[in-house]
């Protein structure tokens, strides 16, 4: 295992955090933490770079214990909010990172580095920007030279805070092809988003948080599998009723109107954990004084998944 994680708990003074956090990350995979806003992600990865210390439980990093120093010598960290000098040009951050890391400025000098950084620099499609001022810099570039500082030293643990945030789709994109470039040369690669499209298309498996506690983890096929949705074909449906229903979801349950016609026929969407919940919301629909025409089951989603895990909250807490 590159990191393995035994009930790693922060709480901070205002009562959040996260508590028992346990993970094992093998070596060669994609790993996607997903969670709403304040689920307590970056606290978790804070935690595993070092930057913060666990009120309780333990960790390891490439065997070594999660806050030695020796722990980080084969990781690169991108920051979920990334700042650098905007004085400095993207070449002087990077061999600024390369120091700090241990290089001499002799050696940052070099010229096997300054190819190394025109590497990168490429990789991370900054191609003839490196002699550019960071504050020449739009914020979808500082976040690509973020990138590049986290794989300059060739880590072999890459650890990405929401890579992708401040990119473009065709940015979101490359950075997908250039995680999955890095898992074909051997790296391993832990990635905390709230991009589902990201996580789906490339990770291999998932774990998710909620208000600081894990609710799941395991492979993106079974993710799926847990995701799957349901389209309900209604009739007698009234806008009011999606509040009063959600009122009386179980556990895993979100649901969502797809369609709906001033004749009173809907189309709703339904997140649910098993089969059972399906039966009892159909004698819910029932219930209510709606027919139910069809009940079609929908290719799992990731963000079905999501939604059923959030119990129907949308990013940020909004609903209860
Ligand atoms: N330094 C801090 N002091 C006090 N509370 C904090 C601190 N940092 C984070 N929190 C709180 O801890 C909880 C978890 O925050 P964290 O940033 O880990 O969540 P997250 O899942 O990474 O969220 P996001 O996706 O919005 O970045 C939130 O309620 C947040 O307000």
């Amino acid at each position: 295992m590159i990191l393995q994680t035994d009930r790693l708990s922060k709480t901070y003074s205002s009562g959040t955090g996260c508590s028992n956090i346990s993970l094992s990350i093998k070596q060669g995979q994609i790993f996607g933490l997903l969670g709403p806003n304040g689920a307590g992600k970056s606290t978790f990865v804070k935690m595993v770079v070092g930057l913060l210390r666990p009120d309780s439980g333990s960790g390891t990093l490439f065997g070594k214990p999660i806050g030695d120093p020796e722990s980080r010598v084969k990781l690169g960290y991108l920051p979920e909010l990334f700042r650098f000098q905007d004085w400095l040009t993207g070449a002087e951050v990077l061999r600024y990172h390369a120091g700090l890391h241990g290089m001499t400025r002799a050696q940052t000098k070099s010229a096997s580095f300054a190819e190394r950084m025109k590497e990168v620099f490429r990789i991370c499609g900054l191609n003839e920007r490196g002699n550019d001022r960071v504050r020449q810099y739009s914020k979808g570039m500082q976040q690509r030279l973020g990138l590049a500082c986290a794989l300059l030293m060739d880590p072999e643990f890459i650890i990405l805070d929401e890579p992708s945030s401040a990119l473009d789709p065709i940015g979101r994109y490359e950075v997908r092809q250039l995680l999955e470039q890095l898992r074909s040369a051997g790296k391993t690669i832990f990635l905390n988003t709230h991009l589902l499209e990201d996580v789906e298309a490339v990770c291999d498996e998932v774990a998710f948080l909620h208000k600081g506690q894990l609710r799941a983890s395991g492979s993106m096929r079974d993710m799926l599998q847990r995701g799957l949705s349901w389209e309900f074909s209604v009739s007698g449906w009234l806008p009011e009723l999606q509040e009063e229903l959600r009122g009386q979801l179980l556990p895993g349950m979100a649901i969502d109107v797809a369609k709906d016609a001033a004749d009173g026929s809907a189309v709703l969407k339904v997140a649910a954990g098993d089969r059972e919940q399906i039966g009892y919301l159909i004698r819910l629909l029932v219930e209510e004084g709606l027919t139910v025409y069809e009940v079609v089951p929908v290719q799992g989603s990731l963000e079905a998944w999501f939604l059923s895990m959030s119990g129907g909250e949308a990013a940020g807490g909004a609903r209860t």
